[in-house]
Formats: C-alpha cells, structure tokens, sequence
C-alpha cells in the first residue's frame, strides 16, 4: 500500500482517538455529582471498607455537604465549639426580652411552653439532671432503660441505593463506588470499642425479617439537585408580598417619600426585620439616585442583587455530615416541639441516604413516644437504622447510644433528634446541654441544626435566641415556607443569629426539604 495512504489512515486514528478522549473528559467535567471524585476514595475505617466521599462537592443546585473540621477535638482537652464568625455589619445580637418569658403571643409554642401543642402523650415533669461527670465516661451511663436498636433489613439500604442511582444527580459510575448495603452489625466490636456501654445488652435485633417486612414501603427519593427551583411554586404566598409591591413601585420610576414608606413597610410585613429592611431601603435609595431604572426587568436586577448581598451567598451553607476518619458525622437537631424537627431529620436522612450515604438515627425526643414511632417509620423508608428509648428515657442516653452504636457499625452519620418540649430555659439547658456534652464523649458534634417554623415570624426569633444560648447552633433550618407571605424572615434569622439558613422546608411530603441558596430563594422571591 501507498506510504501516503498509511500515514493518512494512521493520523485519522489518532484524529479519532484524541477527539474521544477530549469528549470523555468533557462529559465527565459537565456531571453534577453528589459524591466525590474517585481519587479522593480513601480507607475510613479500618475494619470496613467504606468509601470516604470527603468535602468540596459544591453544586449549584444541589445539597452540599463537608466535614467539619473537628477532627482533632478528641485528642485535644476540651475547648469551646467554634462558632462561624459572625459578619462585622450584622453582628450577633444579645436577646432584647428576657427569655424566661412566654416568647410567643398569638398561641404558637415558645420555649418551654408545650401548653400551646395539644399532643398526645403524657408530659414528663422537669428534674433536675445531675450534670455528668466529664472526666469519666461512666457518667454518661443512662440510669434508664437502654435504648433499643431497630435494625434495618440490609436489602431495604441496598435497594435504596440503586433506585438513588437512577435519580438525576447520581451517576452510573458514582454508583458503582458506593458503600454497599449495611452489614449485620459486629456486636463484639461493638463492645470492643465501648466496653463500659456493652451494646449487647442495650441492642435488639430483630432476629427474622418481620420488622423489614412490617415497614411502611419506601418512597421513591426525588432527585436531590435543583429543589429549591422545582420547589419554587411553594414560595408564591411571599412572591406576592415582596415580589409585586415592591418591584411595582420600584419599575415605575421616581419615587416620593411616600413609595419608601411603603417599600418599607412592604419589607417589614414580610419579615425582613427592621435592620435588613433599613440596609436594603438606604442601599436601593443610593443605587437609584446613582443610577435610575428604566424598567421592570432593570428594578428586579437591582433589587435582586441588594437582597442577595443581605443573605451573604459567601456563608458555607453546607452541612458538616460527612463521616470522619474511624467515626460517623454527628448532626443534632434541636428546635421547639411542633417546628418540625422529626420531619426534617428524616428529610435529610432521605437526602444523605440518596447521595449513598449510611445514617443511622436517634430518638432523643424521648418526651412522645410517637414522635420516635415517627422517626423509625422515616428510617424503615429508607434504609436508616435507629436508636430509641423507652417514652421518658434520658434523652442524653439515647444520643449517647445511638452515636455509639454509629461508631460501631461504621455509618457515615448518626442524626439526632431533640425535644424541645421543655418547661423552662434551666430546663432546656439542662438536658440539650446535657445531650450534647454527652454526645461529645463519644465524638464531636459536627453540626447544630436549629428547626424554626417560619410561619411563626417574630416568635421563631425569641425561640432561635434562647437555643443559641444554650447550644452552638452552627445551621438554621426554616420550615413551612409555604404556608407563610413572610419569607423575609430568612434575613431576619441569618442576621440576628450570625448563623447561615442552610435548609428550607417547603412542604410536608419526604422530598420537600431543599438546600438554602441565596439566589435561588431571592428569584423566588421576586
Ligand atoms: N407545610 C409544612 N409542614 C411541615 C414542614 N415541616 C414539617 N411540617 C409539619 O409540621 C408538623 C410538625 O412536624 P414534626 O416533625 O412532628 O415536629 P417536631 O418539631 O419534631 O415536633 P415534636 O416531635 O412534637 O417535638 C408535621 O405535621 C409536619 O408534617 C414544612 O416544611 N412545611
């Protein structure tokens, strides 16, 4: 064969080689991916195999979770839980009304105030709790009954895992690195890592598969990335508020004094808060004296960025739930009873679960019984194993096993939920303090979600002010977004706190829970 004909065939295959890699590179680039990349898989524990999906996943739509950085908490003697630092122009403000006081007043329960939720269980009365002995481990010893375990039936996580592999946001190939379903539990190592809280004694396993069988059946999950678009509908009660009135008055020109006062007015009727309400009315003043608006479209840019900046899109919103070297990530639910604390907790374990995750939970909010019935129909969903007391069990007990059993089953995250159903602030510190110091025998608490019902408005602040006293929340979750016009009450809670919104709760179904984006939220706004 012609010399010329050769090379030509050979650089046409090399022409066709190289455009194949180039468009694999391309594609894999373009994949939004829940999970890490391969190459930062990496042993986590040194019995089981696990995947360490470890942090930097930031999709601009989906949910973002990372470690935190609490690594070597354990090591070292104890020092006081870091705190995001606050922003130098919001600072954290003292709380203005003495939170021993009802803090609500149209009826919606405050904290320590359970009289305002009908439930039906009986009310535990408040103790004093002993606080426990830091120096040993002993002390965290439940003197109630130990918790029970409710095993999942490993094939419910398998096939969780591959239904969440045909979801939008998981790939193939992310797939096939995901940690297999959860393997019947070790007990011997189990003892072995906590001999003075031998799980033996506190687990019951169920030994056929009449549990698996008598769960509820599982939902599909929806696919995690782009929620707070799809959800975008749910936020129309406070599109009408901010969105109308004040993009109407903005887009139609020079405005008196009067057309401020109603902007403001309009800002503050939607929960701004009096301090993001005055920053946002002085910076549209002085955007628009510099440059007036000719139309609507250029008022809803300019009042877009203004109300963006005011949620700081800067904050790291994501939630530290990725598993340490040898230990799960700890996440404490705390918040008032009635906000939404159980149904957010199964949320996020349907949404971790989804990104392939092993999660075990824990009923803390030993209060109501059915409250724990709850949870453990969430985990039966979806695959999640869970520890549970005895109705009136020490809570700290529970927390304290539940992370124990987390660590000796080697889950990527144990979640905890709290009561809040407590008679005073003493109380409230008394036992979610206890809880957490508790917890922290064990390992590090990772993150602090604060549940705040969104419908509640003002009173959601007092609540969010006594638990951020008694607790360093490090998240803010606000729930029933759409049943509220006052979405403004994000700013409200970001300022007043100093800590990032990082969930938001738009409805009661299992996959209404979406990721907290300051862009996002604000185009459903306006
Ligand atoms: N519309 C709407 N309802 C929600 C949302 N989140 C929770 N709920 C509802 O709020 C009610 C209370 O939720 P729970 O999860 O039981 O609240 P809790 O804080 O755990 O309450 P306790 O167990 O009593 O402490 C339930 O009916 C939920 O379905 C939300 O984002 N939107």
């Amino acid at each position: 064969m012609n010399t010329g004909i050769i090379i030509g065939i050979v650089v046409a295959v090399l022409v066709v080689a190289a455009l194949i890699a180039l468009g694999l590179v391309l594609s894999r680039r373009r994949r939004i991916s829940l999970t890490d990349k391969p190459e930062q898989t990496q042993i986590v524990d040194g019995t089981t195999r696990q995947v360490d999906r470890s942090g930097g996943y930031k999709a601009g739509s989906g949910f973002t979770f990372s470690r935190s950085d609490s690594d070597t908490a354990l090591a070292e003697p104890p020092k006081p839980a870091p705190r995001p630092a606050p922003k130098p122009e919001a600072p954290i403000q003292k709380p203005v009304q003495p939170v021993q006081e009802r803090t609500d007043v149209d009826g919606q329960p405050g904290v320590g105030d359970d009289a305002a939720v009908p439930r039906d269980s009986v009310r535990r009365p408040i103790q004093d709790i002993a606080l426990p002995d830091v120096t040993e481990e002993k002390a965290a010893e439940p003197e109630a009954e130990r918790p029970e375990v409710t095993e999942p039936e490993p094939e419910v996580a398998e096939k969780t895992a591959e239904e969440t592999a045909a979801g939008e946001t998981i790939t193939d190939e992310e797939t096939a690195t995901a940690p297999e379903a959860p393997a019947a539990p070790a007990e011997p190592e189990t003892s072995a890592v906590e001999p003075e809280a031998p799980a033996e004694e506190a687990v019951t396993v169920p030994d056929d598969a009449s549990a698996a069988t008598a769960a509820p059946p599982r939902e599909e999950i929806a696919p995690t990335a782009g929620r707070l678009g799809r959800l975008r509908g749910r936020l129309a009660r406070s599109q009408g508020a901010i969105g109308k009135s004040v993009l109407g008055l903005l887009g139609a020109g020079d405005l008196d004094e009067e057309s401020w006062e109603e902007i403001e007015d309009t800002l503050l009727m939607a929960d701004l808060g009096t301090a993001t309400t005055m920053t946002v009315v002085e910076r549209l003043r002085t955007e628009l004296a510099a440059n007036p608006v000719r139309s609507a479209e250029e008022a809803r840019a300019l009042l877009k960025r203004v109300l963006v900046e005011e949620l700081d899109p800067t904050l790291d919103r994501s939630i530290k739930a990725l598993p340490h070297a040898g230990r799960p990530a700890v996440v404490l639910v705390v918040g008032v009873n009635g906000t939404g604390k159980t149904t957010t907790t199964g949320k996020l374990a349907r949404v971790l679960v989804a990104d392939g995750r092993r999660v075990l939970l824990g009923a803390a909010d030993t209060f109501r019984a059915a409250a724990a019935d709850q949870l453990q129909t969430w985990g039966e969903r979806v695959g999640a194993e869970i520890v549970r007391g005895k109705e009136q069990a020490d809570p700290a007990a529970v927390a304290f096993d539940a992370v124990d059993r987390g660590i000796a089953t080697g889950v990527d995250v144990v979640m905890i939920d709290t009561a809040g159903r407590l008679h005073t602030k003493t109380g409230l510190m008394d036992e979610l303090g206890k809880v957490k110091r508790v917890v922290e025998k064990k390992a590090p608490v990772d993150e602090v979600l604060l549940v705040l019902d969104a419908t509640i408005g003002q009173n959601g602040l007092a609540q969010a002010r006594v638990f951020a006293e008694v607790v360093d929340i490090t998240g803010v979750v606000l729930t029933k977004l759409d049943g509220t016009a006052k979405g403004g009450i994000v700013f409200h809670v970001q300022k007043e706190l100093g800590v990032p919104v990082k969930l938001v709760g738009l409805g009661e179904g299992a996959d209404d829970l979406a990721p907290f984006e300051p862009e996002a939220f604000v185009d459903a706004l306006l």
